[in-house]
Parts: C-alpha cells; structure tokens; sequence
C-alpha cells in the first residue's frame, strides 16, 4: 500500500536515483528531457532519501507552488549556502515563518507598483539616460554601463547611495560575488550528505569548506558596509531618502527580532538581488539584437514613428509601443534570469492528481522549460517578439506572458518584479531608440559570428561576448544632452 509517487525513473537498488540526479550543467535541460522520458510534466527523484520534484508545466507550477501557497512556500535546507557559507540573513532562502514573514513584508511594501511607478520611475529615468550617454563614449564597456545603471538605481533606492562613475565599491562588491561562482542551489555533494560538513577542511573533498569562506566573507560584506554607512550618513544628516532610511525612522513591530539586523538584512538581499539579475537580462537583450537585426528594425521603426527622433522614450509611450513591449517578454523567455528558480520545499505531505508528495521535498521550478515548451511558445529557442502580438486578422495573442513564470511564484514571487520591469523596459526602449547593435567586423570588413553561451550558475549570464553599438542618427548625442544635464542631473 505504498502511495503512489509522481512519475520517476526507476530506482537503482542501491543508489536510488543518484545516477538520474541532473548536475554538471544544463540540468534545467535534463529536468525537461527525464520528464519527456517519462511522459509526465513533473519527475520525481529520491536520492539517498531526500525527495526532489522537478516542475516542467506552468499548469502545475501554478497548480501547486502558487495556489497550494500553504504547503510550498518553505526553502529547503541548503547546508551549503545556508549552514557553511552563512546566507541564512538571506529572505530569499530563509525558511517559512515568522521571520521570514516579518522581512518579507517590510521589502514588499518598497516594491509595490504604485510605490515603483511614483517614487522611482525617474531615479530609474536618470539612471537609463546616464547608461545611453555612457554608451555613446565607450560602447564597449557596454556591460560595465549596465551594471552601474543597476547599481545606481537599487543602491540610491535601499541605502540612498550615489554611485560613483567608475570603479564604486558596492557595484563591485555584488561582480566580485558573482564571480566567486554560485552553482543551482542545492547541487553540491554536501546538501545532499550534511555530514560531509563535519569533515576537515584539508581533506581532500572538502574544497568546499574553502569557497564557503570566501562566500562567507562576501555576504557579510554585502549587508554589513552599505547599511553602516546609510546609518553614519544619518548620524551625519546627510542621508538621502532610503528604504534603509526610512525603515531606521519607522516604528514597524520588530515582533521580538532585533530592529537593526532586520533592517540590515532586509536591505542586503533588496541591493543582492537588485544590483545583478537585470543586468543579467539586459546583456541577454544586446546579445539578442546583435543576432536578430530584423528585430530591431521593427522596434525602432516603431520607435521612430511613436516617438520621433527629437526626445527619448518616456514611461507615458509604453501603451503605445506594443512591439517594444514584446521584445522585453521575449528577453525575459528566451533567456529567464534563473532557468531553475530558487527552490521551493514542502512544509506538509501534499496529494496531487493522486501521487504523494513528502513533506520535505525540494522543488524545482523549471522556469526554462515552462518559458522553452515548444507547445506554447512554438520554435522556442528563436528569438520572436511577434508570438505576443495580435496575428494578421487582429486577434489577440493567447501565449502567456513569460513573466507568469520568470519571476518565480507563489508566497516567494519576486517582490522585486515590478522595479525589474520597469528599468528593463525602459533601458530597451531607450537603447533601440539610439543605437543600433550589431557583430563586430573583422578588417576584410566581414562579421564576426559570435559563440552564444551561457554560464551554468543560478543566474543565467551569458559568458562575454562583443558587439558594435553605433548611434542610430545624428542627432542621437543632443537627444541624449538635451534631456539629461549630468551635472545637475535633472
Ligand atoms: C529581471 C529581473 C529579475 C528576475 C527575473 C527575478 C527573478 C526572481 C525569481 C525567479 C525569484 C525566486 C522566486 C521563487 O522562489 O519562486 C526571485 C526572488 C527574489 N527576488 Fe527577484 N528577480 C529579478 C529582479 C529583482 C529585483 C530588482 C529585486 C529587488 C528589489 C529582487 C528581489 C528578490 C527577492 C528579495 C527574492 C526572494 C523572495 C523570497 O524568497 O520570498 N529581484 N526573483
């Protein structure tokens, strides 16, 4: 009488299903090939008894992480990140509970849209403004630009921070943990053997112990310099207005968790979580245009007749620029932030359609595979803003949204959703409506072709490619002048 479990590869006697576990990269990929394997939009795997389900449906992500909120909203353990590299602070992978309730609401009620579209859409406005004027002058440390535009907006939003043009310690702060590596969560040997925690750290297999210093390091680098310097401007009465500000002045219920550390570590995971994933995806839009140059005709012809070439796009145009709209869905599907979310955990037993889910299990969100089913998004590794437009008889197109999926779900949606989209689409609109981006030339005069690749960690960046970005007409320089004057920065 065993209950039935969701549809998994048949165990090793032994091993369980060590051998079927996806690792070493691409494992969104081999998540959606073991569900065709098995007929089933979800795959169950028991590794050495720990549960693991993967989701390969919007159907049943929907099903179960956003309507069975009550059960699988908990992160799963994570000995790695959470015990040896100490992310526990992180709302992000914090378990349920009063604490991460508490922290969870204080960050949502910064990130409402009404809040995002009042008080931020012209911090954000400037900041694009300063990264198209910044690729006018060196186009090709276009992803330097991106990160201060990101960097600019979410430290001046969370700590009141003015980034400085080059070299800021906090923009660099968040590359440099980028680039210390992050594998999908969970996927280290030691999350599934907590023991190998105890082994020493000159032990052979044991390197871990090593990067999880380093990490440590970092993480608390990352909460701690910012805040402490947001408080020293207040002692000062220098602060500018901050989310870190008005939290120290605000008299929320702390419901027993100390006052100060909440506001640190809630301002810590807004400026983490903030400073990288759109950069993220904004390179992924370059990388876009460079290859589908028939794309960005159709945007800028568009952009040309909505807005002219006297004056840059502004939030007020965003109705009327149906096209631009769908190349920031197709960015945000061709190529999603985190292709395996962050994982989910069941809090309770669950039963679904009749199969048994443990309390315990991980779950994967498959966000590649739901935004790359070739049944609702046909040829799903071209690049086709069209799928969201109306087809030639005007009627209304049915394919989702991918931002029902690329921003997680449920309880642990992205509270940062709303401020994603707004800078995202603003700095696309901005960009195709001044450059044009296209291969670099060799000096035949021939294009190069570039290699697309990815990196294989929880963000999906694509490895450093180069692209030629010119201005699209003359006059681009004086748009640009004409509505930003950096030394006043209105
Ligand atoms: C293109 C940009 C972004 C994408 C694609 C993105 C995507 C995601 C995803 C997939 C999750 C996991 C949701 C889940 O567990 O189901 C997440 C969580 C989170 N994001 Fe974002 N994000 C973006 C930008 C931002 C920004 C700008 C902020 C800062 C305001 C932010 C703050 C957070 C936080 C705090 C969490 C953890 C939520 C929790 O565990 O309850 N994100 N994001």
């Amino acid at each position: 009488n065993k209950p039935r479990r969701p549809p998994q590869p048949k165990p090793h006697f032994l091993l369980g299903n060590m051998r079927d576990m996806p690792k070493g990269g691409n494992e969104w990929v081999k998540y959606r090939d073991l569900g065709r394997k098995l007929g089933s939009d979800i795959v169950y795997l028991n590794i050495f008894g720990r549960s693991i389900l993967a989701i390969n449906s919007l159907r049943t992500a929907n099903e179960l992480l956003d309507k069975r909120g009550a059960v699988y909203s908990e992160r799963p353990r994570l000995p790695y990140l959470k015990e040896l590299s100490g992310w526990d602070w992180n709302l992000a992978l914090m378990d349920y509970g009063r604490k991460f309730q508490l922290y969870r609401r204080l960050v949502q009620q910064y990130f409402q849209p009404s809040i995002v579209s009042n008080s931020y859409e012209s911090l954000v406005k400037l900041e694009t403004w300063k990264l198209v004027n910044n690729l006018l002058k060196t186009p090709d440390r276009f992803v330097n630009h991106l990160h201060n535009m990101a960097g600019g907006i979410i430290l001046m939003i969370t700590y009141g921070h003015k980034i400085k043009p080059q070299g800021d310690k906090y923009v660099e702060l968040v590359e440099e943990l980028r680039k210390s590596g992050s594998q999908t969560p969970g996927s280290r040997l030691v999350d599934t053997f907590p023991s190998l925690m105890k082994l020493p750290k000159w032990f052979p297999f044991a390197e871990f112990h090593q990067h999880a210093t380093k990490s440590r390091a970092l993480s608390e680098r990352m909460r701690r310099e910012p805040f402490e310097a947001a408080k020293q401007h207040q002692a000062a009465g220098t602060a500018i207005p901050s989310m870190t500000i008005s939290l120290l002045e605000s008299d929320f219920a702390s419901e027993g968790f100390d006052r100060e550390q909440t506001i640190m570590d809630c301002s810590g995971v807004v400026y983490g979580a903030g400073a990288d994933t759109t950069v993220t995806s904004l390179t992924s839009f370059f990388l876009a245009m460079m290859l589908h140059k028939d794309v960005q005709r159709k945007a800028q012809a568009e952009l040309d007749t909505v807005i002219g070439r006297s004056r840059m796009p502004q939030f007020s145009d965003r109705s009327s620029l149906p096209y631009v709209n769908a190349v920031l869905k197709e960015v945000l599907r061709w190529q999603p932030v985190t292709r395996l979310g962050i994982p989910h955990c069941a809090m309770n037993d669950d039963e679904y359609n009749g199969m048994h889910i443990p309390k315990g299990t991980v779950v994967f969100s498959n966000i590649w595979a739901i935004l790359h089913d070739p049944d609702i998004y046909p040829d799903p590794e071209s690049f086709i803003p069209e799928r969201y437009l109306p087809d030639s008889s005007g009627e209304e197109s049915k394919v989702p949204d991918p931002a029902s999926a690329s921003f997680g779900f449920g309880r642990r949606i992205c509270p940062g959703r709303h401020l994603a989209d707004s800078s995202m689409w603003i700095a696309i609109a901005s960009v195709l409506h001044l450059f044009d981006i296209s291969k670099i030339k060799a000096s035949n005069g021939r294009e190069i072709e570039p290699k697309v690749s990815y990196t294989s960690g929880v963000v999906n960046i694509p490895t450093p490619f180069k692209c030629a970005i010119t201005p699209r007409f003359p006059q681009a320089a004086s748009v640009i002048d004409d509505s930003i004057d950096l030394d006043g920065e209105n």
